[in-house]
């Protein structure tokens, strides 16, 4: 026979897991207790229009004798009446303030959703004592909860809290009780700000005699139009008091989403970030501090701002330290991504060039993925050329065709002999450069980037003499049958600039084959094997050019002295070694011998 039963409910260990294992940080009973309190005074604004005045007061009392700590948490909000205090106060989970869907509820105002905050007190103390002023029925009660699960409700005359709203006592236990006074004291401080800078009720800390206004100056925005009526200097006094006054910071973009249920200040960073940095972001929600690590509410390639962001709409996590990753997150992060880049485009060509000089890497990154962008800002962009660092807009005010690189050691190896020709030459071998020169190609239209090789050098020598020609014939061959070991074939040409006496050229695949060829002499026996059977055939990997300038003095003479084949050939060989050594090549092991040998070589030769 079946028979329904209930589950038990142990409610101390409910009590537990809720405020000691769901939030990260145990101060969070200061932001459910400030969160209570604002939300108590925006529903006694909603209740009666002729409301406008709204405050929390706090208090850190020692008992003198005892040395005993409790808190005071006082707001002049809404209150409770009896039956609320039965059905929100006394019901886990259950909350006056609306649907638990943020983006779903009609009434948006209210930060509080779950019905669990007030539970997050248990951390720090074994009973919540609330004294509370209904507005709408004027009773005065008392309600006693304890941390193992039970309470009690107790009514008190009007003088005990003449005035409409609630207290909230915390005696504190545990390590914070033990806290020296003056420290507990400005940690409150401290976390009163981080959670509260931005909510519109004032909040005041008692200090003594003194009421200190805690979010005195930070109070003003909640609202995107706040945000605007805020002068520049405002602006980035907010960033530093929200984000840290170490942060320098001197630029800054208002952003928003077409609803404006979510706005934000992106401040640009002074100074360069890696691409890769995990950019955190400081979010509030219904204007109640979140997280200070949001990562998703930006896009990522905007990782040099450090952002500030309000929202209406966003759908926290039980815990109310972040945000869930469904598809409002996305879309928050499509829009707000969407302001950054039309306002980058609206920027002034002043503040702009600054901007990418700084990030030129960020933009760099970013120009590579959005054409639109690409098109907006690449005359501003620098790459290195073989004038040093240029921007687009010089280069192609100076030359319809522009070459580029695709690696650095490319570029070197040909520079002196490209710049002698006079042309335009992009070292496109660092990070974005070679792409994002091809895809301008698409973006202007035209051909205008068009990538060179080390092997279209070429087009920079001129032959040989036909006499030249016949005279040098069979001392090539011989040179050339000594140098077939090292894949390369000597070149006996004219190039510019005359003082360089040769040039090495090869292709990515005679690179590649060198480096296998390299690694395998410095491996054991058995990695060597492997390397060995990896090393294409032969005659297929085509030789390196070594090409020896005939312009050049040393060249000339070493030709010309009439000396023996082999002396000649000495010589060679350490022009060889010494252009491998100027192209940045790691030398292998018999070329490391070959430079010995030819110096020895032209020693004996001079004796
Ligand atoms: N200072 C206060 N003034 C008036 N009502 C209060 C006050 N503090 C708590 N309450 C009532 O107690 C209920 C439960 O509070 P609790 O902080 O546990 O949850 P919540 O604020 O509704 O939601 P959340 O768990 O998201 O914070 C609230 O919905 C509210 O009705």
């Amino acid at each position: 026979m079946s028979q329904e039963n209930r589950f038990q409910v142990n409610l101390a260990g409910m009590i537990d897991i809720l405020s000691n294992h769901l939030y990260s940080d145990q101060n969070v009973y200061v932001r459910e207790l400030l969160q209570n309190g604002t939300d108590a005074i925006r529903a006694r604004r909603l209740w009666d229009a002729d409301f406008d005045a709204g405050e929390i007061e706090v208090a850190l009392l020692q008992d003198k004798a005892t040395g005993s700590k409790t808190l005071c948490f006082a707001d002049n909000g809404i209150g409770l009446t009896a039956d609320e205090i039965e059905v929100f106060l006394a019901t886990i989970a259950s909350s006056s303030k609306g649907e638990k869907n943020f983006g779903d509820s009609a009434e948006q105002s209210f930060i509080g959703r779950f019905g669990i905050g007030l539970l997050s007190c248990f951390v720090v103390t074994t009973e919540i004592r609330l004294i509370t002023h209904s507005a709408k029925t004027g009773t005065v009660l008392e309600w006693r909860g304890n941390g193992d699960g039970t309470y009690a409700i107790n009514e008190l005359p009007l003088s005990e809290r003449p005035e409409v709203g609630t207290t909230v006592y915390l005696s504190y236990q545990n390590d914070i009780a033990t806290t020296d006074f003056a420290e507990l004291h400005e940690n409150l401080r401290e976390y009163l700000f981080q959670y509260g800078a931005c909510l519109e009720v004032p909040i005041y800390l008692l200090d003594g005699r003194k009421r200190l206004w805690i979010n005195e100056r930070s109070n003003g925005v909640g609202s995107l139009a706040d945000l605007h009526a805020l002068s520049r200097a405002q602006v980035l006094q907010l960033g530093r008091s929200l984000l840290g006054d170490d942060m320098r910071l001197q630029d800054y973009f208002i952003l928003s989403n077409e609803t404006g249920n979510t706005f934000a200040v992106a401040y640009v960073i002074p100074f360069a970030v890696s691409t890769h940095a995990r950019r955190l972001h400081r979010a509030y929600l219904n204007r109640m501090f979140v997280s200070d690590e949001v990562e998703a509410v930006m896009p990522e390639w905007a990782f040099f701002t450090q952002t500030v962001i309000w929202t209406q709409e966003l759908q926290p996590v039980a815990s109310r330290e972040a945000f869930y990753h469904n598809e409002a997150l996305e879309r928050v992060s499509q829009a707000l991504g969407a302001s950054l880049k039309q306002q980058i485009k609206a920027m002034p060509e002043k503040q702009l060039q600054r901007l990418l000089n700084t990030h030129y890497l960020a933009f760099k990154a970013l120009a590579c993925e959005d054409r639109d962008l690409l098109q907006f800002i690449y005359p501003h962009l620098s790459f290195r050329t073989l004038n040093g660092e240029e921007t687009l807009q010089t280069l192609l005010s100076q030359s319809d065709v522009i070459y580029y690189t695709h690696s650095v050691d490319e570029f070197r190896q040909i520079a002196d002999v490209v710049r002698a020709q006079q042309v335009p030459l992009v070292n496109g071998g660092y990070a974005y450069d070679a792409p994002i020169l091809k895809r301008l190609n698409e973006v202007l239209g035209r051909e205008v980037f068009k990538l060179f090789q080390a092997e279209d050098v070429e087009f920079a020598f001129q032959p040989l003499f036909a006499e030249e020609e016949r005279a040098f014939a069979t001392l090539l061959s011989g040179l050339n049958t000594r140098m077939a070991a090292y894949q390369v074939q000597v070149v006996l040409n004219y190039f510019s600039p005359h003082n360089i006496p040769m040039l090495y050229i090869s292709s990515q695949q005679t690179q590649a084959e060198r480096e296998l060829e390299r690694v395998a002499e410095a491996s054991n026996d058995l990695f060597g094997d492997i390397l060995g059977s990896l090393q294409a055939e032969e005659e297929s990997v085509p030789l390196a050019q070594l090409y020896l300038n005939f312009h050049n003095e040393v060249v000339q003479s070493v030709f010309c002295s009439g000396k023996s084949e082999a002396t000649i050939a000495s010589v060679v060989e350490v022009l060889y070694v010494q252009a491998l050594l100027m192209g940045h090549y790691p030398l292998k092991q018999d070329e490391v011998k070959l430079m010995n040998q030819g110096l020895l070589q032209i020693i004996k030769a001079m004796k």
